[in-house]
């Protein structure tokens, strides 16, 4: 499935490479057997009893209430998109979190004390105020521009299609600082969590100069397109987060290049990630 979505990401990109793709021993194959897993899902899942008020149970009308029932080519595309949103996204999450929490062992001890800490609270991705980039989404439906604005030196006009560049506005020290870079998970504490954490973390952020503006932080983005699955990925990232740390220690496996994990990622609208290799013992 992981080559097939490969070779989809890079046609969807560059569409006329369809055909050379088609050429190249494993592409085509690779992309058939996604296809064919993506009909068989949605063909299991529409055998199911329709009370299941699931995902499905919404796309494909099964409460009667919409007007239109969607075609069998989107449903087999709504599937593929519930596969990869609702699987490759917490996985690659909680890799990502493993891997910060080995390398730095006492945010594990941090988060067993606030376990709501590693999906962020539920303060975050509010629809207003936020920094000067975010404040123009109220202008923004479904990612297309509904009126003129300015964006620094660019004018978009209406009908453009905006996207957010998370990744930046989340690493930029105007909203996030000290170290935006870093993985410091206390500094989602508020001041009376912070007093109670076991950790001299005023030194790593100490309150005259530490910035957190939660309305630049938007992991699930905003507006009307944002994730469906916001709710239930939060839930699901913390029972599995809470459990394993209040049963095991995970530390780093000696001889394991963990250092270099984040830049053997490559992302394809999923996330190709390299292996960890953690030391695991029970508390
Ligand atoms: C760490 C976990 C997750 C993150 C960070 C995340 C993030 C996102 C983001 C940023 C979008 C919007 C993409 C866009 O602008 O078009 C999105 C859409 C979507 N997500 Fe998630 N997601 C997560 C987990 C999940 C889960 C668990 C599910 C389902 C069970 C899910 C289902 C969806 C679906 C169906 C959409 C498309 C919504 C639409 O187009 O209306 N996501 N997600």
């Amino acid at each position: 499935m992981e080559g097939g979505i490969v070779s989809l990401a890079m046609v969807s990109h560059v569409p006329w490479m369809l055909k050379f793709l088609n050429a190249v021993s494993g592409g085509k194959e690779a992309i058939e057997r996604t296809c064919r897993l993506r009909r068989r899902k949605v063909s299991e899942r529409l055998k199911l009893d329709a009370s299941r008020k699931d995902l499905f149970y919404y796309l494909t009308d099964e409460g009667g209430t919409g007007r239109i029932r969607p075609s069998d080519a989107a449903l087999a595309s709504d599937g593929l998109l519930a596969i990869i949103a609702g699987s490759d996204t917490t996985s690659t999450t909680l890799t990502a979190l493993f891997w910060n929490l080995v390398k730095n062992p006492q945010a594990s001890e941090t988060l067993r004390l606030f376990p709501a800490l590693p999906s962020g609270s539920p303060r975050y991705v509010p629809l207003g105020g936020g920094p000067k980039v975010l404040g123009k989404q109220y202008a923004l439906f479904n990612r297309i521009s509904a009126a003129r604005f300015d964006i620094c030196t660019i004018s978009v006009v209406p009908g453009t299609q905006v996207l957010l560049h998370t990744w930046a506005i989340h690493r930029d020290p105007r909203y996030f600082s000290p170290s935006p870079d870093s993985f410091i998970p206390e500094r989602w504490l508020t001041p009376d969590e912070l007093s109670r954490a076991d950790i001299d973390v005023f030194k790593v952020l100490p309150p005259e100069t530490t910035v957190h503006d939660i309305n630049a932080y938007f992991p699930f983005s905003i507006g009307p397109a944002n994730c469906v699955g916001k709710n239930l990925a939060l839930m699901e990232m913390r029972m599995v987060v809470c459990q394993l740390l209040h049963l095991f220690r995970f530390s780093r496996f000696e001889g394991d290049p963990v250092d270099e994990w984040e830049h053997d990622l490559q992302e394809f609208l999923i996330y190709k990630k390299p292996d960890i290799f953690v030391r695991i013992e029970r508390r």
